[in-house]
């Protein structure tokens, strides 16, 4: 198991990270999903935008069956974040909120995706399907995700939306998810500035949670730009993490 040689290692805070008291409220519990509001500060959003601006691609999935089916299942642009402090204690949030044993190694960089008028990401799962993606001397699997709305201006559309999740009843929810959506669409959570959506990819036994199937819906008009922030099963080489920047 991964986790053995890790657990030598205590988990390393940084004590000038001051990390905002977000508020989480449990969606599902079957599947692991949980709401966090307030999870990026407002300097946060900033920074990140700064520190990639110019840096946008073309979003990759894994299993590229060419360019061009590539583009019309994920549209929107992508760019890794460069690991500043401010991005490190951003880290060390993800990683604290999923308890005190899961070593930053695990952490992919973090990812922004950038979406323009009717760009979206079409129903995916963040696990990987292929078992060659999921390798042990790759990190393994996708064990969580984190999805955070990192700017969304003048936005409408571009939701996410988890088709296999339950509604819940309560009208207090639709500050966060669109009561609009028909029930069957499952649960549509809006692009709230700031906020976070956190989940689980994996069963007990490790293989993938079909009810994780989720998309970015089209954004109808404005932008969005949200963060992913994937936690691995097992530590990722120093060449896949890339280095800590000043
Ligand atoms: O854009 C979204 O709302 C979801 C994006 C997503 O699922 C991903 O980038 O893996
Ligand atoms: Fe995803």
């Amino acid at each position: 198991h991964h986790h053995e040689d890790d657990a030598q290692k205590p988990m390393v805070l940084d004590p000038s990270c001051r990390h905002p008291p977000f508020q989480s409220h449990i969606l599902s519990r079957s599947p692991l999903v949980i709401y966090l509001s307030g999870f990026l500060t407002a300097d946060e959003q900033a920074h990140l935008q700064d520190i990639t601006k110019d840096t946008f691609t073309h979003s990759a999935v894994a299993d590229a069956a060419g360019e061009q089916g590539l583009r019309q299942t994920r549209t929107s642009q992508s760019t890794n974040v460069p690991r500043d402090q401010v991005v490190r204690c951003i880290e060390e949030r993800a990683l604290l909120f999923q308890g005190f044993d899961i070593p930053r190694t695990h952490l992919e960089p973090l990812q922004l995706v950038k979406y323009s008028k009717d760009q979206h990401y079409h129903f995916h799962t963040d696990w990987f399907t292929n078992p060659a993606h999921a390798s042990s001397v790759t990190g393994g699997n996708r064990l969580s995700s984190f999805f955070a709305y990192v700017s969304a201006e003048n936005i409408t559309g571009g939701g996410t939306n988890f088709p296999m999740l339950a509604a819940p009843s309560n009208k207090r929810w639709c500050e966060y998810i669109d009561c609009d959506e028909p029930w069957e669409n499952g649960v549509t959570f809006r692009p709230i500035v700031g906020s976070a959506v956190f989940w689980e990819n994996l069963l007990e036994d490790g293989t993938g949670d079909q009810r994780a199937l989720h998309a970015g819906l089209p954004v109808t008009s404005g932008s969005k730009l949200g963060m992913n922030i994937w936690t691995r099963q097992g530590p990722l080489s120093d060449e896949i993490r890339g280095p800590d920047v000043p």
